[in-house]
């Protein structure tokens, strides 16, 4: 995925300028900022939530700039929200299993007439299901409703929805926040886990430092809607600017 000259305003405000990333197969990239630099607008744009007001963007060699979230879903491009998105008075599984059909959709007559294919579909469905369950540890919780959970399941269960619409890019937003701090410890794990299994491409926006500085290859940041600094954690860390960024926000 790259994009190029990527610009949002909401009115006078322009919440993303000219913005450029170029992610590598497999990496795991993290975007960080101070408190309404981008970095959320730089998701809802890449998955379609927003219409940029200028500039490309590109997955696979081509551009998905005006294609709808569905599409862009079904092309590879998976996301988890800040706050939670599950169906609260789903189970569990049913959570996965809707977000594994849209993969793997089923159309109401095959449904109604239970043909082969639907078969076939909903089988597939269910194997993508019950394989993240139990990768995420959940497979014990796989018949209680999704608000039954407690808050880091389900937390684990909304990357378990992302993953099962069977992404090549994973875009993760917050994913430690509300998380203790061996739950943040087990996430990095997790996360590198996913990148390996999966051979997915993965991006981060996250407040938490520490997840950040142990998970991600390379990091991106933002400050005030503009890229000032990408590079490896150690040059991030070391980089003027991004204190400048930091401070003048503290
Ligand atoms: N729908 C919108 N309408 C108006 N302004 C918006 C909208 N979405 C974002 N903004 C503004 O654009 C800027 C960037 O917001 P954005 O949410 O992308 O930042 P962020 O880096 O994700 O912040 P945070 O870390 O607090 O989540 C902010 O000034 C924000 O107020």
């Amino acid at each position: 995925m790259r994009t190029r000259g990527l610009t949002k305003a909401f009115r006078g405000l322009v919440a993303l300028k000219d913005h450029a990333i170029e992610l590598r197969e497999r990496e795991i990239m993290g975007v960080i900022g101070p408190n309404g630099s981008g970095k959320s607008t730089f998701f809802n744009l890449i998955t379609g939530f927003s219409k940029p007001n200028a500039g490309q963007i590109e997955f696979r060699g081509r551009s998905i700039i005006g294609l709808r979230t569905e599409r862009i879903v079904s092309l590879g491009i998976a996301r988890t929200f800040q706050g939670s998105r599950l169906f609260p008075s789903l189970t569990v599984e049913d959570n996965v299993l809707a977000a594994a059909q849209l993969r793997h959709p089923v159309g109401p007559l095959d449904s109604v007439l239970r043909t082969a294919r639907y078969r076939t579909r909903v089988d597939k469905a269910e194997a993508i299901a019950e394989r993240l369950l139990d990768l995420m540890g959940l497979t014990a919780q796989a018949g209680r409703l999704a608000s039954q959970l407690p808050y880091g399941d389900q937390r684990r269960l909304e990357i378990a929805r992302a993953l099962a619409t069977e992404p090549a890019l994973l875009l993760l937003d917050e994913p430690a926040a509300g998380l203790d701090s061996n739950e943040t410890t087990a996430l990095v794990e997790l996360i590198r886990k996913i990148r390996d299994l999966f051979g997915v491409t993965v991006v981060v926006v996250e407040h938490d430092m520490d997840l950040i500085m142990a998970v991600c290859e390379r990091i991106q940041v933002l400050a005030t809607g503009e890229v000032i600094c990408v590079g490896t954690p150690e040059q991030v860390r070391n980089d003027p600017r991004v204190r400048e960024a930091y401070l003048g926000h503290a």
